[in-house]
């Protein structure tokens, strides 16, 4: 896919991994829409890019919130007059048993939300993306709700990167499955929000032992990804570095 010249719009786009997405398609020319509820980081943001006269545009947005993201669709739209790729990015690492609804709500609902108004509103094909994790492939003993949902949002971009619903439409989809990164979900890791006490301290131990590699790295796959890949395909990006997983040795 030439990147050049095409719109695309950035959920939770307003820092860490997502900000670095939006740095990185601004490089290759692509206009950006930063979609997040964080307005000071996205304008911030906004600004910069414009000053680098590579164009943006901030949108408030949550992706848990149907109407409001739609909006977001035709916003951005009516501001760049197309749009060619959806970025499901935004999410959340809360197991807290009182409010780990909200954790699925935003990284595996957000996503087939966000998915779902990319099939309605690229109208010329493109390409539909997710930030899951590794913590998706493997396991997530600390976390098991949200290692829940990236499983599912890797099995969802998978599955309907084979669709006729995506194939038809010359929409390709993929997921970009981050290992360890440097971005305020590691730094907050001391927040309360693991399902019970016990598993706090054994996150934050295991995390502090692990590489935390750079959000610019996961912004370098998403490029080469939207580049090169083929529809369905979950890239991991661990130390640094990607690779394609191979699912398709599953059953032999
Ligand atoms: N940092 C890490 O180690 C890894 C992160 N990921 C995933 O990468 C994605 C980005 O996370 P990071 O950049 O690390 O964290 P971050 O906390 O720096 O960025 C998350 C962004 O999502 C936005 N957001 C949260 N709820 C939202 C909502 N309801 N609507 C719109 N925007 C919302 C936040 O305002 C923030 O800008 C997430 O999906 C995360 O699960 C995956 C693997 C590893
Ligand atoms: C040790 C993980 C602590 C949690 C750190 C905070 C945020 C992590 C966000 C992720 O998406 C996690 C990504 C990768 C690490 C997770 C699992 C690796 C476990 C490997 C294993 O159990 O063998």
């Amino acid at each position: 896919m030439e990147l050049n010249g095409k719109v695309a719009l950035i959920t939770g786009g307003s820092q860490g991994i997502g900000r670095a997405y939006c740095n990185y398609l601004a490089n290759e020319g692509v206009k950006v829409a930063i979609c997040d509820i964080n307005e000071t980081e996205g304008l911030l943001l906004e600004k910069q890019l414009n000053k680098e006269e590579k164009r943006s545009v901030f949108i408030y947005c949550d992706v848990t919130n149907n109407t409001e993201f739609e909006e977001s669709f035709r916003k951005v739209i009516s501001e760049f007059g197309q749009l060619d790729i959806v970025v499901n990015n935004a999410g959340i690492l809360n197991d807290h048993p009182n409010s780990w609804e909200k954790e699925v709500e935003i990284n595996l609902c957000g996503t087939i939300r966000g998915s779902l108004l990319g099939l309605k509103y690229l109208k010329h094909g493109g390409a539909i993306v997710a930030t899951s994790s590794l913590a998706g492939i493997l396991k997530d003993s600390a976390f098991p709700i949200y290692a829940a949902t990236k499983g599912g949002v890797n099995y969802f971009m998978r599955s309907l990167g084979f669709s006729e619903a995506a194939t038809a439409k010359g929409i390709r989809t993929l997921a970009i499955a981050p290992s360890l990164t440097d971005t305020a979900i590691t730094e907050q890791l001391v927040g309360n929000n693991t399902m019970c006490p016990e598993l706090q301290l054994v996150a934050q131990k295991r995390s502090e032992r692990m590489y935390k590699q750079k959000p610019e790295s996961v912004a370098a796959c998403l490029i080469y990804a939207l580049k090169e890949a083929t529809s369905g395909s979950v890239w991991l990006v661990a130390d640094d570095n990607w690779q394609q997983i191979n699912y398709d040795n599953l059953l032999h």
